[in-house]
């Protein structure tokens, strides 16, 4: 007999146990058929009977960004993999942890690993964890990215503020939340035009300056990935208005929005993108872990003082 190694992805629940398509479904609708309120519930009673203490900031942690959890004293570290329905982060960069503890005086919950569609697994499901920090009590989501930078001002390295986002998916027709809507996560046609909460874009402009860090702030196009962007699409994100361009986020922040989440994006600008036909430059993940990993520290330190803001001063 044949011994079968599975994937992390050939072994989630949702493979193994989930529902089984009705003909014609949505992918994402059977997703949130199968992640009920109860479920959820379910997994948030799982993590509070380890964790005894309440998170009032979650943090999602982008590629090569991992290293914030560091940061965290107190710490109670859960693998993904014990948590009942907990899908695995399979990219290099990610790791596969909800990390719990203090960040300058605040609980945190903090997901150091994200779910990219690209991986595998549908919008619905990479956005699914934003639902169980926010049930385990989480009011404000810091997510953190990678990303190209579409705008030809910025540079490798900028920190750029996300103000809004073009979600590609969504536009066309995938977005996380198709499906049954239980309005006790959020309302049936939820407004996102202040998914980023406008207060913390100037909280944080405030605290770079302190820092003497000159932030960029732009619009983020999310795309399906794994592929990097054709010079084609560079030139119409560019069209559109996009600013940088990456792989997350844009479920991850709409289903924040949905469920109540003030919300802060923060894009790292880890490399630059293809605008013409003579450039010989193309985008390597390892250059984006790299720079990433670079830079951490300077996205910590104003995450960190963000915290320490909000804390102070929670409106
Ligand atoms: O968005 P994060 O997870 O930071 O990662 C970005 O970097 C990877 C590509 O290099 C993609 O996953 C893209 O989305
Ligand atoms: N789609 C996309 N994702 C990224 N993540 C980091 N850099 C990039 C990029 O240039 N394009």
């Amino acid at each position: 007999m044949s011994h079968h190694t599975r994937s992390p992805i050939e072994s989630t629940p949702i493979a193994e146990s989930g529902p089984s398509a009705s003909v014609g479904e949505h992918p994402n609708a059977i997703t949130n058929r199968f992640y009920t309120y109860e479920r959820v519930q379910d997994i948030v009673s799982f993590i509070q009977n380890i964790v005894p203490t309440k998170p009032e900031i979650a943090i999602i942690c982008g590629s090569g960004l991992g290293g914030l959890a560091e940061l965290i004293t107190d710490k109670i570290v859960i693998p993904y993999v014990d948590i009942p329905h907990f899908p695995r982060s399979t990219v290099v960069g990610h790791r596969s942890n909800l990390v719990f503890g203090v960040l300058n005086g605040l609980y945190v919950v903090c997901m150091q690993g994200r779910f990219h569609p690209y991986e595998g697994y549908t919008t619905a499901t990479c956005a699914f964890p934003v639902r169980v920090m926010r049930m385990l009590g989480a009011h404000t989501l810091i997510v953190t990215c990678a990303a190209g930078g579409v705008n030809k001002g910025y540079s490798v390295g900028d920190i750029m503020l996300i103000k809004d986002h073009l979600n590609f998916p969504n536009l066309a027709g995938n977005n996380p939340l198709i499906g049954h809507n239980d309005e006790r996560f959020g309302p049936r046609f939820p407004p996102v035009g202040h998914a980023y909460d406008r207060q913390y874009l100037s909280k944080m402009k405030q605290i770079a300056s302190k820092h003497s860090v000159e932030l960029r702030e732009g619009v983020y196009c999310g795309l399906g990935g794994p592929c990097y962007e054709t010079i084609a699409e560079i030139n119409m994100l560019r069209l559109l208005g996009g600013d940088a361009v990456g792989m997350s986020t844009v479920h991850e922040v709409t289903l924040a929005a949905h469920c109540g989440f003030r919300t802060l994006g923060l894009a790292l600008i880890t490399n630059k993108c293809l605008w013409d036909y003579d450039t010989t430059y193309e985008p390597v993940h390892e250059d984006v872990i790299r720079i990433s990993e670079l830079k951490a520290n300077e996205l910590q330190q104003l995450i960190y003082d963000f915290i320490g803001s909000v804390k102070q001063n929670p409106t």
